[in-house]
Formats: structure tokens, sequence, C-alpha cells
């Protein structure tokens, strides 16, 4: 057994894991980082990266499709599956440097490739390596859940996991679950030329809100995904080669291939938290809003802490926990001002409160301004007018913002720099937003907050009569 003792100690090396080691190192702490499996973790080799470069095969199929409308002929795209895959696995090869082995020992970091195990409050065993460790820091993320429904293991069925790997076109992809997961993939898939069916147990897109996903909801219909809700999958059958997907409620969905998305479940079985003293929850690991675990020595950040499941957020906390391990300074991690986007067309984003949150947490106080993407000439030249902004304002300060729409994960930035700093509505109206932009709907709608103030204002009225009598 070799033994290594470090300052700080990173098990997993994703999203959360490498902007700890990345930044620790370079500041001078001593780093060791284990990775059981792929460096890069899931948003790199089985999640953002591949599920974007798919949605970008889809939409170049889809342009071919419905280029009519701006004076180019449609075609019908001739869709190589295999060949979009091979793109796919070649996006993540061009990134894939930025999270490489050797990247991070370039930085002073021992990049131990095994699986880590606590085996004290202190000390983790990764293959024959004991290390002792001034701080853990657990970032060992998530992995797909998969239910136990009855029949499931009488068929071959897909992950996020595995999907992209799959090179035959489906001809008819079954999808469980209407989360993010499923909702891209079924939008990619059916540009793709597949024929796709959403089997959601509840509400799809049900985190969101409900008057932006029904924009998203609607556009995916009209492309052809077969979108079932309130339709609880309880059985999988396998039917003469087909696989049956069978509902609480009586129906019957068959298809070619079976892929599940139907949520994940934090990576903490190989760790032996036990025998470092530190508490789970239902959806994770137990942390305080420093992001402690019940051993004080010990961190957990990213998906494994239970909470917003993203890679902004495990990035997010990395950088509140490395103030803390390393300078020792309070440092809390907050949500108020963590977006989040769907990469379906149109896209859908939040931050902060929705109108429901907001109007249930302020009562009366709040008030929604709102602009629609059909206003906006970049919207309109590009026929791109599906959508809307809405912002919830408490007292002339944004709680939230909701944009489903052409670009609605851009525009969100702006909304998190101001949920962030605390900005007024009057500050976004003071920018100068080029024209035409996109970007423009963000000023028009904090525009749209002060009309009635402006416009619709009796006393403006008289002050404005009032100085024209007098000026020269
Ligand atoms: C299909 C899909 C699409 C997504 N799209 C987006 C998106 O567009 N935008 C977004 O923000 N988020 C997206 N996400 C979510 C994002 O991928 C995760 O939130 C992010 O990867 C979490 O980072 P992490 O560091 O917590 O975990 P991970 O990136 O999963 O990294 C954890 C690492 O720890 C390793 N590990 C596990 N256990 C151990 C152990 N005991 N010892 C050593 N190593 C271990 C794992 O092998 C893994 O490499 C998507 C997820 C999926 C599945
Ligand atoms: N664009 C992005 O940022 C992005 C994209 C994909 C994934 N992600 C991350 O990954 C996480 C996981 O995504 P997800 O879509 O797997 O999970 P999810 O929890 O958001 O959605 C899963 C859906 O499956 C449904 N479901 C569960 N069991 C079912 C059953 N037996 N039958 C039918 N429906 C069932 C649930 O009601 C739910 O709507 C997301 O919450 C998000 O944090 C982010």
């Amino acid at each position: 057994m070799q033994e290594l003792k470090t300052d700080i100690l990173v098990i997993g090396a994703g999203s959360g894991g490498l902007s700890v080691a990345a930044g620790a190192s370079q500041m001078g702490a001593d780093v060791v980082l284990l990775e059981g499996h792929k460096m890069g973790g899931d948003c790199l080799n089985f999640g953002c990266v591949p599920s974007k470069a798919l949605i970008a095969s889809g939409k170049a199929a889809h342009g071919q499709a419905h280029a009519s409308v701006y004076g180019v002929a449609d075609v019908v795209p001739q869709v190589d599956y295999a060949a979009a895959k091979d793109h796919v696995h070649d996006v993540i090869a061009q990134i894939e440097p930025m999270d490489s082995q050797v990247r991070f020992e370039g930085f002073g970091v021992k990049v131990i490739r095994e699986y880590g195990s606590f085996i004290s409050p202190t000390q983790v065993q990764a293959g024959d390596h004991l290390i002792t460790a001034r701080r853990v820091v657990v970032a060992t993320g998530s992995s797909p859940l998969v239910p136990p429904l009855p029949g499931l293991d009488q068929v071959t069925y897909f992950t996020n996991e595995t999907i992209f790997d799959l090179r035959d076109k489906p001809a008819h992809l079954l999808i469980i679950g209407g989360g993010p997961i499923g909702m891209e993939m079924a939008q990619a898939h059916i540009r793709l030329g597949c024929k796709v069916t959403v089997i959601e147990g509840l509400k799809a897109l049900g985190k969101d809100d409900p008057e932006a996903a029904t924009i998203v909801l609607d556009s995916l219909k009209a492309e052809g995904v077969a979108i079932h809700e309130n339709a609880m999958v309880a059985q999988i059958r396998d039917n003469a080669g087909a696989i049956e997907v069978v509902t609480e409620n009586g129906e019957i969905h068959a298809g070619s291939h079976l892929l599940l998305a139907v949520g994940r479940k934090a990576n903490v079985d190989r760790l032996n938290l036990e025998a470092a003293g530190i508490e789970r929850t239902r959806t994770g690991i137990k942390v305080d809003d420093t992001l402690r675990t019940t051993n004080r020595k010990v961190y957990a950040i990213g998906d494994v802490a239970g909470g917003l499941q993203f890679t902004h957020v495990a990035g997010y906390q990395a950088g509140v926990i490395i103030r803390s391990a390393l300078f020792g300074l309070p440092s809390k991690a907050k949500t108020a001002h963590i977006p989040w986007a769907t990469y379906t067309d149109p896209e859908l984003a939040q931050v902060g409160l929705s109108e429901a949150q907001a109007r249930a947490q302020h009562g009366d106080a709040v008030e929604i301004a709102r602009f629609d993407y059909h206003h906006n000439d970049r919207a309109i030249s590009e026929r791109k007018t599906k959508g809307f902004i809405k912002v919830m304002v408490v007292k002339s300060r944004p709680v939230g913002a909701t944009i489903v729409g052409h670009q609605a994960g851009e525009l969100i930035n702006l909304w998190s720099l101001a949920l962030a700093n605390n900005l007024k509505m009057g500050q976004i109206a003071a920018m100068v937003s080029p024209y035409p932009t996109i970007g423009e709907l963000n000023k028009r709608v904090a525009g749209a907050y002060f009309t009635p103030r402006l416009f619709e204002n009796q006393t403006v009225k008289k002050v404005v009569r009032f100085v024209q009598r007098w000026i020269p």
C-alpha cells in the first residue's frame, strides 16, 4: 500500500472535482485527484457535451427540411445517424484535452485512476493508495436512475451512458421520462428522422414554468413527437422483438428502441460514507449551506450533493469551497441566482423565482414584466417569433426570470447577473442593446416594467404639459 499525504483530496474528476483540483493546485495547494472512470465525468462524456452535439445534428437536418420560408428550397435531409454520432464523439474529443490527466498533472495534481472509498474520517483508499487529507471534496456525481420496472431486464434499453454510442438509427424511439434529458433527446431524434414517443408519469418539463413549458411541448408535438403525460410506466414487455411500454392507466406504446430518462441517482455506493461519519439524504449527501458534510473536514459538491444538478452549479460550488478550504474564509453557497436552460427549440430558461413561486412568497408585491418575441425585429427576421420573457419584480428589483424562445439560454445570463448583484430594473433599462439583436428582449422587458409608470401616469403627463408651456 502506497501512503500519501495531501492538503486536498478530490474524489471524482467531473465538472465539480476538476474545478476544485484546477483552482486549488494553481493556488498552491497539494492536490490528489481520484477518478474511477473517465476524466471529465458525465458532462463531457455522457451529458451536456454529447447531447448538445446531437442537438446540433438535429438542428442541421431541421434547417434543411424547413428552408423554404427563407426562399431556399426545402430538401428531405439525408441523415447518416452513425455519422452524427461520429460528430458527437469528435466534439467530445475536441473538448477532452481540457479535462485530461496530462493537463491536470501539468498543474501539479497527482491523478490516480481508481475509485476512492473512505476507511476513516480522514483517510481514503484508492486501489493500492492510502491517502490522508486535510480536506476531502466528494464530487462523485450521479448516474442514470434505473427503476425496478417489471420486464425491463427482458429488453435492451439505453440511458444517457449508452445512447451516444448507438450507431443504428432507431426506427421508433420510446423515451420514458419527459424531463430535460427526455425532451432534448426526443427533439434531436425526431429531427434525425426517427419516430419518437415520450411517456411521462406526471407532467413533461414539470420543473419549469407551465406556460413556458407548454410552448416547448407544443413545438415538439408539431414536429411529430408523441407526448403522453400522466402515464406512469408500470411494465416493459418484449413482443416478438418490439419493445412495449405499459402504463398504469393501461396505455401500451410499442417501439424499436427504449431510452430511460427518469432522473438521477447520486454516486455514493462506492464511497463507504459510514466510515467517515458522512450522512446521506434521499437524494445524495447531506450538506449545509457551506457545502460541508456531517464530517466537517469533508465537503460534497455537484450532483452528489443532491441539489440542482447542472455543470455550472458544480463549478460554482467548487469556487465556494475553495474559498473556505484554502483560505479558511466563511463561504456559503447561494441558489437564488443559479440559472438553468433546456436546449430544445425553442429553448427554455429560468433563474430565481418562477411566477408561481414569486406570487407565493411575495403576494401582491410581485409585478410581472413581460415582452413577447414577436415584437423583436431580429426574431421576426429569423422567423423565431415563438416565445416570451417574463420577469418577476419586487420593489423594483427582479427576483426571477422565465424565458422561452430562441436563444433563451443566452438571454438568461443577464438576469443571473442582475440577481447575483441585486440590480434594479432601472439599471437593466439603462443598458443600450445593439439593434437588431435578440438581446434587445432583455432591455425591452425592463422597459415594459416602466411603461405603465411613464405612459399611463397622469402626474407625468401633467408635468410634461406644464414644462412644455414654459421652455422656449
Ligand atoms: C444527458 C445529460 C445532459 C446534460 N446536459 C446538461 C447541460 O446542458 N447543462 C448542464 O449544466 N448540465 C447538464 N447535465 C448535468 C451535468 O452533466 C451534471 O450536473 C454534471 O456533470 C455534474 O458534475 P459532477 O462533478 O457533480 O459529476 P460528474 O460530472 O458526473 O463527475 C463525477 C465523476 O466522479 C467519478 N466517480 C464516481 N464515484 C467515484 C469514486 N468513488 N471514486 C473516484 N471517482 C468516482 C465518476 O466516474 C465521474 O467521472 C446533463 C446531464 C445529462 C445526463
Ligand atoms: N439542459 C440541461 O441543463 C440538462 C439537460 C439534461 C439533463 N440535465 C440534468 O439532468 C437531470 C436529470 O434529467 P432527467 O430528465 O433524467 O430527470 P428529471 O427528474 O428532470 O425528469 C424525469 C422525468 O421522468 C418522469 N418519470 C419518473 N419515473 C417514471 C415512470 N416510471 N414512468 C414515466 N415517467 C417517469 C418524472 O415524472 C420526470 O418528469 C436534470 O434534472 C438536470 O439537472 C440538464
